[in-house]
């Protein structure tokens, strides 16, 4: 009874949300924080799903799940997104259209219509995901669960199999190409630079439609995290700068050039020989800066926001939204002559306002697959999730 975990990072982006969705380039780099999935064959026909991060429990039975004929392009996904079938989904999980729940259950069930072989169809599978990474505030959630779906659902039905004859690049490209159909379920029209991320790893200069240009050197930088808490969806962050751009084109667009300038003056800086660090970190800190203003002249900043970059620029450091802005996630740049004390003091300041503070690696693996030898159950794979996602160290990634 074929049964795998697959794990996939959450991502932050440092320069270039918002613009990337305009073809801009952004830089990002993949989180320590991670979602799991547990996926596995059963007997019975149905599938059972369990995602306990956005309270969902639910079983269908597979023959009623809605089916996709071959299409042109099989086994990457089509061109255009099936609207029809989505509204047929919404209708048959039957949680509104605009939740946590439903956007999860959604983009699952658009994925399996096109993926599921006729032998998963006669037995059905178990899916369960459990994420580090806090739902829907600008790390990424929904693109590391997507990511995560797509390698399970793919893996299940033997698209990453020897026999297809696909190397590793063209692999993680399969898994990437579905992960992005599974974020235009939950985001409507994301820029692909998450899933991106989450499924390659590392550092990256990203621009929609070109080839990743991996950035060297980040991942000796140091973050701080910091979950404002106040929840927002990236959907309806990015639909309200669509209506600012659409009402004052001329004024917006240069904004968007500004940013992308932000993103080709971190790489400058990164290459110039004989920058020292402390000069680096302080240029870096500089466009940190100057993308927090564009981003909030967008109108995607928040109170919350504001108050993370009044606390750290008092203790001389600087701050920036993170994501889509609207609240979820600031990160701040923590230079190396930073002391331990202040990072306590600026911990301490903002977990006072409510705020919840991470400090994470940056720049490591992307997806990866586990084959388990042992079928499990979900209430054991929920029971002992800790002792799994500490196996990360054994996970086969695609890199
Ligand atoms: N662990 C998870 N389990 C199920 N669904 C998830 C999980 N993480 C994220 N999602 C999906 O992603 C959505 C959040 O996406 P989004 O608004 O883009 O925020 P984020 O910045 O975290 O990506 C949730 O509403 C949910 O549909
Ligand atoms: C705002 C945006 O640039 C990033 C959104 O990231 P998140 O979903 O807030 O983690 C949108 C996108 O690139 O698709
Ligand atoms: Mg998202």
């Amino acid at each position: 009874m074929p049964s795998y975990f697959t794990s996939s990072p959450g991502k932050v982006i440092l320069f270039g949300e918002h613009a990337v969705v305009y073809g801009k380039v952004a830089t990002a780099g993949s989180l320590g924080l991670r979602s799991y999935a547990l996926i596995q064959t059963r007997e019975d026909k149905k599938i059972e799903v369990n995602l306990p991060d956005v309270q969902l429990a639910r079983s269908w039975n597979i023959n009623d799940v809605p089916r996709q004929a071959r299409w042109e392009g099989y086994p990457y996904p089509p061109q255009s997104m099936n609207t029809d079938l989505l509204a047929q989904l919404t209708k048959f999980v039957d949680l509104g259209s605009q939740t946590n729940r439903s956007q999860a259950a959604i983009a699952l069930l658009y994925l399996h219509s096109f993926l599921t072989t006729d032998e998963t169809l006669v037995r059905g599978y178990d899916f369960v995901v459990r994420s580090n990474l806090p739902v829907g505030a600008g790390l990424g959630s929904s693109a590391s669960y997507s990511v995560c779906v797509a390698t399970a659902l793919l893996q299940l039905n033997g698209y990453l199999s020897a026999g297809k004859g696909l190397d590793v690049a063209a692999q993680r490209d399969l898994v990437n190409q579905w992960a992005f159909q599974a974020e235009k379920v939950i985001h409507g029209n994301p820029s692909g630079i998450d899933n991106t991320v989450s499924t390659l790893g590392g550092a990256v200069m990203f621009r929609k439609g070109e080839k990743i240009e991996p950035l060297p050197g980040f991942q000796s930088l140091r973050f701080l995290l910091t979950n404002t808490r106040v929840p927002r969806e990236t959907q309806v962050q990015v639909a309200n700068v669509r209506k600012l751009h659409d009402k004052f084109p001329t004024v917006v667009n240069p904004m968007l050039d500004a940013i992308n300038e932000i993103s080709n003056s971190c790489k400058d800086i990164f290459s110039q020989d004989g920058l020292d660090r402390a000069h680096l970190l302080a240029r870096f800190g500089e466009l940190v800066d100057v993308n927090h203003g564009l981003l909030a002249a967008l109108g995607v900043s928040h109170p919350s926001l504001e108050k993370v970059r009044e606390i750290s620029s008092k203790l001389g450091l600087k701050s920036k939204l993170t994501g889509a802005g609207g609240g979820g996630c600031a990160l701040t740049l923590i230079r190396d002559d930073v002391s331990s004390e202040t990072v306590v003091v600026v911990k301490q300041l903002l977990e006072a306002e409510g705020f919840q503070c991470m400090e994470t690696s940056v720049g490591g693996p992307g997806a990866g697959i586990l084959t388990l030898t042992h079928p499990t159950t979900i209430a054991e794979f929920l029971a002992h999730e800790k002792s799994y996602f500490e196996a990360t160290q054994n996970w086969a990634y695609f890199v």
